[in-house]
């Protein structure tokens, strides 16, 4: 469809190809921060296979178009593999219309900020498991992060106690997982670009993807049902621990309900493991490597909390640097780069650019976080840029790491309680400082992150986490006399 508007400024397309050599496949969100300086614009625009892609680098537009005009601007992408291969039961790839709606709905009522306090003591509970095993095995750091965030999840949403990462209900998901996402990005196979060859049977020569499909379609189907059919389980024999799950199956839910509740609770696991693993290991990383800002939280939590108790909920509005931390970590490293793609369901005119029914729009968080207008020295890790000049935290609280409009992160309200913890308890109890060598230097640390998924993670590195006394180490100890 034409229109007498031009499309917002990008690459000129090429004839077939359009810009599909033009749009990067790595290092996403800076790329488009250079298109926007070549172009001249916030607002880039791409066209491939006949798709159209929207990249906004500004704030104001995302909040604009994705925000206070979301009624058009909040399905997602179709993405043939996932459905291929079961994917398409998560909320955060679910179209915008009913089964989304019944979906949100759940997660609204579970996961909104007076609600969400519920899950605190859970959240305490397995984040306090975390810091004992950072007391035995420190420098499994990374992998007591994976497990803290898996525990969490199972036990919030079903009740279940995770005790390792080789447990049955998390490996299904994580294989899962791993195989299934990288089927997802445009190019993964040929079926993402033309849909139709889906309707080829699994074995006509280059229908492989059927083949894949039908093979992690029995996991996807098993990471939803199994930890269903335990929490049912449990309630028939009458011990259930209470969990998001058994709360809505307690109510006698019609089927449409409980196949709901089952998509939310199979979504969580993914949207909150990952990105709350990115956010943690980036704060570890990032005490690591900035030892003063590390003292100046650690002098507040002494003179606020004082060192004969682990902090708890109830004292973090009178920890603002605790707070200006949990800000800037997500603002410095957000863990989706790119957020997750929107797609608009009408036509639209915004400045006076033509955006078709149909494209994808791409919120690059990474850009906003970044701009050197509103964040000076934004590649400084510097929580101080929180505080106005009385000293008072500022009310920049907007926190972009986690989306806008109607699709924005169902559980934001729970991972800022959960970041929030992990930050404040770690800082309490431990010293984190650059790894020795045995030649007595200390370990450098390069600053690579990942960049082959949605979600970006720090690259493995070392580095020496330490209680900062003997009463810490006992807090950390008594916290396993409290279970
Ligand atoms: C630091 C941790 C987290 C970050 C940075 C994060 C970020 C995001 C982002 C950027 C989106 C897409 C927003 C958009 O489309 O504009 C999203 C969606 C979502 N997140 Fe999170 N998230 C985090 C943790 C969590 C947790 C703990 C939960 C669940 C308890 C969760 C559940 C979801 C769900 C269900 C969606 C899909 C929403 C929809 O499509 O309607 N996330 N998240």
């Amino acid at each position: 469809k034409r229109s007498k508007y031009p499309y917002p400024p990008g690459p000129k397309p090429k004839i077939l190809l359009g810009n599909l050599l033009d749009i990067p496949a790595k290092n996403m969100s800076k790329v488009y921060v250079e298109w926007g300086k070549r172009y001249q614009s916030s607002i880039l625009h791409a066209e491939a296979a006949g798709n159209h892609v929207v990249i906004l680098n500004r704030v104001k537009d995302a909040k604009e178009l994705l925000e206070r005009r979301s009624q058009i601007y909040s399905d997602r992408p179709r993405i043939p593999m996932a459905e291929i291969t079961g994917w398409d039961f998560s909320v955060v790839l679910m179209p915008y219309g009913d089964k989304w709606r019944m979906a949100r709905k759940i997660c609204q009522q579970n996961f909104r900020k007076e609600v969400a306090v519920r899950f605190e003591e859970t959240h305490i509970k397995k984040i306090n498991d975390m810091l004992r095993a950072l007391l035995s095995t420190p420098q499994d750091f990374a992998l007591h992060s994976r497990m803290a965030s898996a525990a969490i999840t199972m036990s919030t949403m079903y009740g279940y106690d995770v005790s390792s990462m080789n447990d049955r209900f998390v490996a299904v998901y994580e294989r899962a997982a791993n195989e299934g996402s990288r089927w997802f990005l445009p190019g993964a196979a040929l079926v993402n670009s033309i849909p139709a060859l889906r309707h080829l049977p699994s074995w006509f020569p280059g229908a492989w993807f059927n083949r894949v499909g039908e093979e992690l379609k029995v996991l996807t189907t098993e990471l939803q049902n199994a930890p269903m059919d335990y929490v049912k389980k449990r309630m028939l024999g009458g011990d259930a621990t209470p969990s998001l799950v058994s709360s809505v199956l307690e109510g006698s839910p019609s089927e449409e309900m409980e196949n709901s509740v089952k998509c939310v609770a199979g979504t969580v696991y993914g949207a909150a493991s990952d990105t709350t693993i990115s956010a943690t290991t980036t704060f570890i990383y990032a005490m690591t490597t900035h030892p003063e800002i590390q003292m100046k939280a650690q002098a507040e939590l002494d003179r606020v909390v004082g060192t004969d108790r682990l902090p708890s909920y109830a004292d973090r509005t009178s920890l603002p640097y605790i707070e200006a931390i949990y800000r800037e970590l997500l603002r410095w490293r957000p863990p989706l780069n790119m957020g997750v793609p929107h797609t608009s369901t009408k036509d639209d005119i915004y400045e006076g650019y033509f955006i078709p029914e149909g494209t994808v729009v791409m919120s690059n968080i990474w850009a906003m976080a970044h701009d050197p207008s509103v964040y000076p020295n934004h590649e400084e890790f510097a929580p101080e840029r929180f505080f106005d000049h009385e000293g008072n935290l500022n009310n920049d609280d907007f926190i972009l790491a986690y989306g806008f409009g109607r699709r924005v992160c169902a559980g934001q309200h729970l991972a800022s309680s959960t970041m929030w913890y992990i930050i404040a308890s770690i800082l309490a109890t431990f010293a984190i400082r650059k790894a020795i060598e045995e030649n007595g230097e200390e370990i450098e640390i390069d600053d690579a992150f990942t960049d082959n998924s949605l979600v970006s993670h720090k690259t493995p590195f070392q580095c020496s986490i330490t209680p900062r006394s003997d009463k810490a180490k006992r807090l950390v100890q008594e916290t396993g006399l409290q279970q």
